[in-house]
């Protein structure tokens, strides 16, 4: 068994423990005593096959929140061999042990497994991937969709705990920095909170089996337009931030894998469970008020 905090087998195992949205989950069930945490140390997904080797007596729910999630590294001989293990062929062997041992699978997917030529993605739209990664994501639905009780919850633009675009923002804000920022890539930010909040509900409804977009919620926004408010937030002027085209942004760097426009999804099949997602730009503000309280962020990471 999977020993969870209570010493007896954990109900709930969740991969991927460490993770932005492995740490929100950790947030959000931090009164319970029922769950496994398995980082990368006690579950490698790049070893699909070690998964078969764990006993799953007693786990009611497997959360998987583990991801290579380096879409650019995805790209690259070495990366696209790591991708594919761990995005689709370790989903397939937690597809196969969750429908074998009678077991509901949780398991996230991504908007980039879409092109981003549609207004606003429907969970049923047919796939097309621009990345290696975002073609990994695909297989893994696939494969998880074969599982009697799953639930892919596919997600945009993750905001959590660490290096992300609105701490690296708040940071250039803060340090007098003024960056230039994609303009032209539109979507709506997912808070690993909410997204966190949204797993929880979905098994606690026993929503039908299927794919459900979770996000936060209103008006889709371009990656500087967030970057905007950020500057605003944190009382900064945002015309320090200057729009650019994706084109013009990557002109002239190797590697970098294409990203879809357009990220927002339709939400209406969540939010049919039952589920309010709360607005995006209101969590934004929350989320920068809360890291301005903390000090500034020190981290100054790449712009995505
Ligand atoms: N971050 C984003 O903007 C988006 C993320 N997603 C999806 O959301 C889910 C959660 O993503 P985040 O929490 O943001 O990603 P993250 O990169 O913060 O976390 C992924 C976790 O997976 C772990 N991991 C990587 N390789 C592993 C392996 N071989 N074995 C076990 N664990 C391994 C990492 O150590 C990390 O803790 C993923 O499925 C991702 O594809 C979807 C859309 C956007």
């Amino acid at each position: 068994m999977v020993a969870a905090a209570s010493g007896g087998p954990a109900r709930v195992v969740v991969l991927g423990a460490n993770g932005q949205l492995g740490r929100a989950l950790r947030a959000r069930w931090a009164e319970r005593d029922d769950v496994a945490w398995l980082g990368r140390d006690q579950a490698d997904l790049e070893r699909p096959e070690s998964l078969g080797s764990i006993d799953w007596t007693g786990c009611e729910a497997i959360v998987n929140a583990a991801a290579y999630t380096a879409v650019d590294a995805a790209e690259t001989p070495e990366g696209r061999i790591a991708a594919w293990q761990v995005n689709a062929v370790a989903p397939a062997a937690l597809a196969r042990i969750a429908a074998d041992q009678g077991i509901g699978l949780v398991h996230v997917s991504s908007d980039y497994v879409f092109d981003g030529t549609r207004p606003e993605h429907r969970e049923d739209e047919p796939f097309s991937p621009l990345s290696v990664y975002g073609q990994s994501k695909a297989a893994g639905d696939i494969a998880v969709a074969t599982a009697p009780r799953h639930w892919i919850v596919r997600t945009s633009w993750v905001v959590g705990e660490g290096r992300n675009f609105v701490a690296t923002m708040a940071s250039l804000a803060e340090r007098g920095i003024d960056p230039t920022v994609v303009g032209d890539q539109v979507g709506r930010l997912t808070f690993a909170a909410e997204l966190a909040r949204a797993i929880d509900h979905l098994l606690a409804v026993d929503a039908p089996a299927g794919t459900y977009n979770v996000s936060n919620a209103g008006e889709p926004r371009s990656w500087a337009e967030i970057a905007q408010r950020v500057f605003e937030r944190t009382g900064h002027d945002p015309a320090r931030v200057t729009p650019v085209t994706t084109a013009a942004y990557f002109a002239g760097k190797d590697g970098i894998a294409p990203r879809p426009e357009q990220s927002a999804m339709d939400l209406s099949r969540l939010r049919a469970t039952g589920f309010e997602p709360e607005d995006h730009e209101a969590a934004l503000d929350a989320y920068v008020d809360a890291l301005s309280a903390g000090g500034p962020p020190q981290d100054a990471a790449a712009v995505r």
